[in-house]
């Protein structure tokens, strides 16, 4: 008997309703047919029914992954950041604000003195610059800019050893108007400000260097304001409809509404009331790993599907409360219900190379929503220090005893759980370097990955996911051994 092509491997529905919860590495595509180049492949998609992307990247809305810098470099990228709610709401309502006041890919959030203030080296907080208004804030008229070497060892105030106002550039100019001010006028730095006189950045030489030094920017994701497009987490507490209304009002496109399980009567409450204020703001709920649970949301009104329940890198949430499931099966699953509803899933947690973002992708997620993979970026907040040799910046799990510490005043304000239980845990991630640098390379990765399967867009993978042209197959643990690097002495890893 002739050996029949379509029985070589496994469609995606046959391979998961095996009764086993299989995550990225658990399984392997095979691969299709290349009638394209990889530089050919698509990767626009949605992050929720009315949110067009141009990448399918997703910052975590962590405390340690996404704030301003994170969001703005994510948006320029054509991607978003979720700006985290583990603080107050006026100070995550500020954060929106601060990635929606330009269109540069980067926020300095340098610090602004008055003239007659003193201020001291460690006032400048790391920063080269300073500016100088009339006030001290970014309302008031710019007078001056001071520079950090400049900075007298005497106790003088800074209208004494300021230069002139910096001549300034409007905020409404994205990064190659702005670099070319710059360059063509010789200037060392301009000032950013916006229509309305607020004094909003510092734009530098040095600034117009590094990123000109990347790969060229993409398409960004900008809304119908012409802003950056970002989006916001919430909890499901009662006062957290005062915190939407102030993210609502500083322009947040998208509310995530934050928990480890989403299928409860606290979350489909918020995401009515939401709906019914707010019709104009994408909702996303979760997270979810099941169609059940993606019911009940999709029900209640999403917009959007975050799915992923102890899959992330810092999470002990299955350890802790024996609940959850393998991504790869979650993903897929939830997929397989959300598409007949037109709603775009969120694969959430678990990524850590390439290969995992084209798996999730092609098992029916239109973006990935990623931690550990940025949270070790000059755009993450925090600083960087050096652990055993290496430069690391920390990252902790939002359900990690430090994390619900934090935000315990802002966030869980009027909790009465007095006996909190961790579900994460606190550590640290290594330096990589700009988001804006390595988030183009593993794009770039991932439509090589596209163009084994013969996927030209995402649009196309999942066509042939959901007419079972897509073949997989699990791998066993000998089969992850060799499809890894094995057998050497030493080796260097260097992607790009
Ligand atoms: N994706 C994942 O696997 C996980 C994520 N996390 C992250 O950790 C953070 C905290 O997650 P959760 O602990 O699930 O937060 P949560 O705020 O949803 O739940 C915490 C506790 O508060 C209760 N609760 C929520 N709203 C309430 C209300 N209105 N009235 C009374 N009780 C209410 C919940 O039932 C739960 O017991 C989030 O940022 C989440 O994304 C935590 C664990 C797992
Ligand atoms: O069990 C958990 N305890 C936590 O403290 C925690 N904090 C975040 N998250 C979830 O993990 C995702 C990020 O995962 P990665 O680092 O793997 O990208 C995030 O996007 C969240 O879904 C948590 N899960
Ligand atoms: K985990």
């Amino acid at each position: 008997m002739a050996a029949d092509p379509a029985a070589d491997g496994f469609p995606a529905p046959r391979l998961f309703s095996q009764g086993v919860s299989y995550t990225y590495d658990d399984v392997i595509f095979l691969p299709g047919y290349i009638g394209f180049p990889a530089d050919a492949v698509d990767l626009t998609t949605r992050l929720s029914r009315r949110i067009p992307l141009a990448i399918p990247c997703v910052a975590s809305p962590m405390d340690t992954v996404s704030e301003a810098a994170m969001a703005a470099a994510m948006a320029s990228l054509g991607g978003v950041a979720a700006v985290h709610c583990n603080t107050e709401p006026h100070i995550q309502a500020s954060i929106i604000r601060a990635a929606k006041s330009r269109r540069l890919p980067f926020v300095s959030s340098v610090p602004f003195f008055s003239p007659a203030s003193t201020p001291s080296l460690s006032d400048f907080a790391g920063h080269d610059y300073a500016l100088v208004t009339e006030r001290g804030d970014s309302l008031s008229k710019l007078v001056g800019i001071a520079v950090a070497a400049e900075i007298s060892s005497r106790v003088v105030p800074v209208s004494e050893y300021m230069r002139p106002a910096p001549r300034s550039v409007s905020s409404s100019f994205d990064f190659e108007q702005a670099a070319s001010i710059l360059v063509d006028e010789g200037l060392d730095y301009a000032s950013l400000v916006s229509d309305d006189g607020e004094v909003i950045d510092v734009i530098t030489a040095k600034d117009v260097e590094r990123i000109r030094s990347y790969p060229k920017l993409g398409k960004p994701s900008l809304g119908a304001d012409g802003k950056f497009v970002v989006a916001a987490s919430i909890g499901t507490r009662e006062d957290d409809k005062r915190r939407l209304e102030q993210l609502v009002n500083a322009g947040a496109n998208a509310i995530v509404v934050d928990s480890s399980q989403g299928n409860s009567i606290y979350q489909l409450d918020m995401i009515k009331y939401a709906k019914k204020m707010y019709p104009e703001v994408d909702l996303i709920g979760g997270n979810v790993v099941t169609i059940t649970q993606a019911q009940n949301l999709v029900n209640a009104g999403v917009d959007g599907l975050r799915v992923g329940m102890g899959s992330g890198s810092i999470c002990t949430t299955q350890e802790v409360c024996a609940v959850g499931r393998g991504q790869a099966t979650a993903v897929f699953k939830v997929a397989s219900y959300a598409r007949d509803h037109s709603v775009p899933v969120i694969a959430d947690g678990g990524i850590s190379n390439s290969g995992h973002i084209v798996k999730a992708l092609s098992l029916g997620a239109s973006t990935v929503m990623m931690g550990s993979f940025l949270a070790g970026s000059h755009e993450a907040p925090g600083t960087y220090e050096h652990k055993d040799g290496r430069l690391v910046k920390k990252y902790r799990g939002m359900g990690s005893l430090e994390a619900m510490i934090k935000g315990s005043d802002a966030r869980y304000l009027g909790d009465t759980l007095k006996l909190k239980v961790a579900q994460g845990v606190v550590g640290a991630v290594a330096d990589k370097g700009s988001v804006l640098k390595f988030i183009p390379y593993t794009m770039q990765a991932v439509k090589q990955g596209f163009q084994d399967l013969g996927a030209s867009s995402l649009q196309s993978a999942h066509d042939l996911l959901w007419s079972d042209t897509l073949k997989l197959e699990v791998r066993t643990g000998a089969a992850q051994v060799e499809g890894g690097i094995h057998g050497l002495v030493s080796y260097e890893k260097k992607a790009f």
